[in-house]
């Protein structure tokens, strides 16, 4: 088997920002497949872990899904306010609890049974960003309050409740186009069998 660690060698490491998130400038001598040593530069955003989680009521057939501004979609030319599955940075906790406290501040769900479903890096080229996907089953009176994120974050969070059917149709329309929101609704179609109430 190939020691992957002996074909990576860090030779320096520059930060160039060290705001909300950093941003560095990496030299790394890497040995290519052939066995050739070649010095690479790569410019990395060191993102923290994050959680996201499609809550879904399998007696109603709804999604609870929520829409904010973002203003990198907004800078990209795609409508700024984006439908999304509630999603957040870990903040130091573990994955489950993090998501739990997230899916409360954004929409007012207290989760029962959470299930942890895959993890996956969301742009692996240049940014270190790790997410957990998760699942819950929930019914309307798990929501104990209205969401809507955190004012003292200026969070500006609407909460969408949809057939799973609707939010589908409408990644095809192009009105959801978030990468993760994506990857849960067509999780939940493949097994559609097996949530279903
Ligand atoms: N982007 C950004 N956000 C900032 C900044 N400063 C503060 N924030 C605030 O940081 C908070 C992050 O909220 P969370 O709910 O914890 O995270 P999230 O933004 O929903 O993150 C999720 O969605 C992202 C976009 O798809 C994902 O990148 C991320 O991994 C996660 O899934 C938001 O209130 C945001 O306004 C800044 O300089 N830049
Ligand atoms: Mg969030």
């Amino acid at each position: 088997m190939t020691d992957d660690g002996a074909r990576v060698k860090i030779v320096s490491e520059k930060t160039l920002s060290d705001g909300w998130t950093r941003l560095s400038n990496y030299e790394l001598d890497y040995m290519d497949r052939n066995g050739e040593t070649h010095r690479l530069h790569r410019e990395i955003y060191h993102r923290t872990p994050a959680a996201c989680i499609l809550l879904h009521d399998p007696k109603r057939g709804m999604v609870v899904l929520v829409k904010q501004f973002r203003l990198p979609a907004y800078l990209s030319g795609e409508p700024g306010w984006m439908i999304e599955v509630p999603a957040g940075l870990l903040d130091e906790d573990h994955p489950e609890d993090a998501i739990r406290r997230e899916a409360m501040e954004e929409t007012g769900y207290r989760l029962r049974e959470v299930r942890h479903l895959f993890k996956a890096l969301t742009s692996p080229g240049s940014v270190t960003e790790l997410v957990h996907f998760f699942y819950a089953p929930i019914d309307l009176a798990d929501r104990i309050n209205g969401g809507g994120g955190l004012a003292e974050e200026h969070e500006d969070i609407e909460v969408v409740e949809l057939p799973l059917d609707e939010a589908v149709a409408m990644i095809e329309s192009g009105e959801i186009c978030d990468a993760k929101t994506i990857m849960l609704l067509q999780w939940a179609v493949i097994n559609r069998t097996a949530i279903s109430g």
